[in-house]
């Protein structure tokens, strides 16, 4: 119980914290709703009787006051839409809400230094945190709380009512509601933890293997392992069926132990107001309307048999969602450094999880505003780490950080299938094309990019496809200059490019830095030519900084590799 409490409560806290108003709104709203419901059908069952047994005399069939009961059966028919309405309206908006205000929490809690890495690994995973585990937390409140609250005032209610006529009747009657009510459902959501999770685990594997069979198709076949791919994909088929078989009979049996508990309270009901009758305590529409309250108020409790068989899958996806509702989301915006100073580094340690030694081991480095600086080194010297750091994607576990905003263009273009324009709008949503077309110019492409019949209307294919490798870094370089950050760190940014637009790009990117810093890692030597210091790595460390014009530079330089 304590395990469930505190699964829940990250979710609970951000659904109260979101939109406490609008949710007891709508909870309010539906208990209207439900007592709307049971007051209609107890009202009409009286008003029903009544009007017949006053029809057996003229006298009282004159003397009957109609107006008065029919116009309240009008306004409670009228008020219960009205919430109905009312309470769609407002659980359904409250709740879209905090599920949208937690996929923001989400992909903050993602865009934390090292957080995507790990998920990365397993993009079927992620996806389905962000799809299914969210759209699994709406039953929380709209099928679970929503009717619990409503069912208990309807049970409430109903107790009141049949009290009135006679104390023990109405108290066994409430309890036996809220007893088999709640106790239904209870059992329901118990029996189905265990096929819900193995059915929310199912559905991630079944997804994954038919992603991995359709992205691999060529691969599987040339290896002969397709049928056992597709055998594999059959498997987990099964497996979800089962599961799914499982829950269904689940919802089916407490739907048999409704209609069981259903009948017997009536049975009880309608033996009690048999006898109040017969003895004189209350009339027959009064009889009438107690017997249809009670068989009105089992019906709420009904509703919560779907919300009970899902529960399992909530708290699963709670459970999965909770860790990164609960750390601590990073301040916002780097420590901002000194002025004249883009970056400065004191004592900074990067170890990455299992690594035995560290990325970076106790670094200091001070990189003043404008400079050109080029980051040389072997293989695995800490150069991509140290720019990882630089643009806050990587955390340091030791030391201290003071950046400006930065931008980091690596040799990877995430390019997406959509127009030239919008890909190239994710570095300023609020560029027009005027100035689109700038960026292309300064970055060499819009030649290219004015003889495409469509223009920047242009669609791109999957990872940028009909773009050469070329073109796909110029349009990188030409988000670059879309983003107004005063630092650009560089991570081998013409690797792979002939030596004629490499040179091209570089003079380009020079001309375009105005008064930016720029950090370069590089092994090539033309794109360390133009730096004014060169830092030498060596395994996480810094071997020696040398400035233009003092003695090894020109050796240093010669050490990178030619076009
Ligand atoms: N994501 C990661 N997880 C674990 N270890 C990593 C990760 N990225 C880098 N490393 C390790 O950290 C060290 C520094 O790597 P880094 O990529 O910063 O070097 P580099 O100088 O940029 O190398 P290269 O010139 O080959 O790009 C290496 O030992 C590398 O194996």
């Amino acid at each position: 119980m304590t395990g469930l409490v505190r699964q829940l409560r990250p979710v609970a806290g951000l659904f109260l914290s979101g939109s406490r108003a609008m949710l007891i709104a709508g909870v309010l709203l539906s208990v209207a709703t439900a007592l709307c419901g049971i007051a209609l059908l107890g009202l009409s069952g009286w008003f029903i009787t009544a009007t017949g047994i006053a029809g057996l005399s003229a006298a009282t069939a004159l003397a009957f006051d109609v107006f008065v009961p029919s116009a309240g059966i009008r306004f409670l028919a009228l008020a219960r839409t009205a919430s109905r309405y009312g309470e769609r309206l407002t659980t359904h908006d409250a709740t879209l809400a905090v599920l949208a205000a937690l996929r923001e929490r989400l992909f903050r809690g993602w865009a934390q230094p090292g957080a995507a890495r790990d998920l990365v690994k397993r993009p079927a995973r992620l996806l389905f945190r962000l799809t299914l585990d969210i759209d699994a937390l709406d039953s929380l409140y709209l099928r679970v709380i929503v009717p619990i609250i409503g069912a208990c005032a309807v049970a409430l209610a109903a107790g009141v009512v049949l009290g009135l006529m006679q104390p023990l009747p109405g108290l066994s009657a409430a309890g036996f509601l809220i007893l088999a009510g709640a106790g239904l459902p209870a059992a329901a959501a118990v029996a189905a933890r265990r096929p819900a999770r193995r059915r929310a685990h199912g559905l991630e594997v079944l997804r994954s293997r038919a992603i991995d069979l359709v992205s691999g198709q060529t691969e599987w076949i040339m290896a002969g392992r397709l049928a056992a791919r597709q055998d594999g994909l059959a498997a987990a088929d099964r497996y979800l069926s089962e599961s799914d078989d499982a829950l269904n009979r689940i919802e089916v049996r407490t739907g048999a132990g409704f209609a069981v508990a259903g009948a017997l309270l009536l049975a009880g009901t309608l033996v009690a107001v048999a006898l109040l009758a017969e003895s004189g305590t209350i009339g027959a529409p009064v009889a009438a309307l107690g017997l249809l309250v009670t068989l009105a108020a089992m019906e709420p409790f009904a509703a919560l048999r779907r919300g009970a068989v899902e529960l399992g899958r909530t708290l699963i996806a709670a459970g999965r969602i909770a860790p990164r509702l609960a750390s601590p989301l990073e301040a916002a915006g780097p420590v901002a450094p000194p002025a004249g100073v883009a970056a400065r580094l004191e004592d900074v340690t990067v170890r990455y999880p299992g690594a035995a030694r560290p990325a970076l081991d106790a670094i200091t480095l001070t990189i003043g505003e404008g400079e050109r600086i080029a980051l040389i080194g072997a293989s695995g010297a800490g150069k991509s780490t140290l720019l990882g750091l630089l643009a806050g994607e990587v955390a340091p576990q030791a030391g201290q950080v003071a950046r400006r905003a930065a931008t980091l263009l690596t040799q990877r273009t995430e390019l997406f299938q959509d127009t030239l324009r919008d890909n190239l709008r994710l570095a300023d949503p609020r560029a027009d094309d005027a100035r689109l077309i700038e960026a292309l110019d300064a970055a060499g492409l819009r030649d290219d990019t004015e003889a495409l019949p469509n223009g920047l209307d242009t669609r791109l294919g999957e990872g940028g496809h009909g773009l050469s490798g070329g073109q796909a870094r110029r349009l990188a370089f030409a988000r670059l200059l879309l983003r107004p950050t005063p630092l650009w760190l560089l991570d081998e940014p013409t690797e792979g490019l002939d030596g004629m637009t490499a040179r091209d790009v570089l003079a380009r990117l020079g001309g375009s830095a105005g008064d930016r810093t720029i950090v370069v890692a590089t092994h090539i030597r033309r794109e360390a030519e133009a730096a004014e210091r060169l830092v030498i790595m060596d395994r996480g460390t810094i071997a020696a900084i040398i400035a233009r014009g003092e003695p090894g530079f020109q050796a240093a330089l010669a050490t990178l590799r030619p076009d």
